[in-house]
């Protein structure tokens, strides 16, 4: 996965979304941090992980896909605010936990960052992010696509006054 490739079409779309809607130079960073919480919810309802109340079955794979890189959009963009992205490699992973852990954690994983915001609560953030990855099954070739074609999204979306 090329994540300069990433931090930087992140930082393209965060610039457009904060020169149109004029927002350059404010503080963004608890509403990014709560949008990335609210992200991580939607991600774990699209795969019904926890609903041991409910037969439905989960999502398809593109959706929980895209859910999963609408979370990744909002750390670059973190990581970008808060200038912790330069050294940042995107992990490769060999284990996971469970699924319900591996949320758990990376809502944990948020929250010590929201605490912390220096550069090894970010790694870690990044880490058990990538973990979530690995627990849904993706590889990093699969995340990168699928980012690159939010983005995109992302892009036309503001282009069409979203
Ligand atoms: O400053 C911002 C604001 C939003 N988004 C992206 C991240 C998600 O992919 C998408 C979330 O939009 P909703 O679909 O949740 O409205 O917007 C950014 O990348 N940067």
């Amino acid at each position: 996965m090329d994540i300069k490739k990433l931090f930087s079409m992140q930082r393209q779309l965060d610039e457009r979304i904060e020169t149109e809607r004029g927002l350059r130079g404010e503080r963004l960073v608890e509403r990014k941090l709560l949008a990335l919480l609210v992200e991580i919810g939607e991600l774990a309802n699209e795969t019904r992980c926890f609903k041991f109340w409910s037969s439905k079955p989960k999502a398809a794979e593109e959706t929980i896909l895209e859910e999963y890189v609408d979370g990744l959009h909002f750390i670059l963009s973190l990581g970008l605010d808060l200038s912790l992205h330069e050294h940042v490699k995107w992990p490769h992973v060999q284990e996971s936990h469970p699924l319900v852990e591996q949320f758990l954690h990376v809502f944990e994983a948020v929250q010590t960052f929201r605490e912390k915001m220096d550069e090894q609560a970010y790694d870690q953030l990044v880490y058990a992010y990538a973990q979530l990855g690995h627990a849904l099954q993706f590889n990093a070739e699969q995340i990168e696509r699928a980012y690159v074609a939010k983005n995109e999204v992302n892009h036309e979306r503001q282009s069409h006054n979203y």
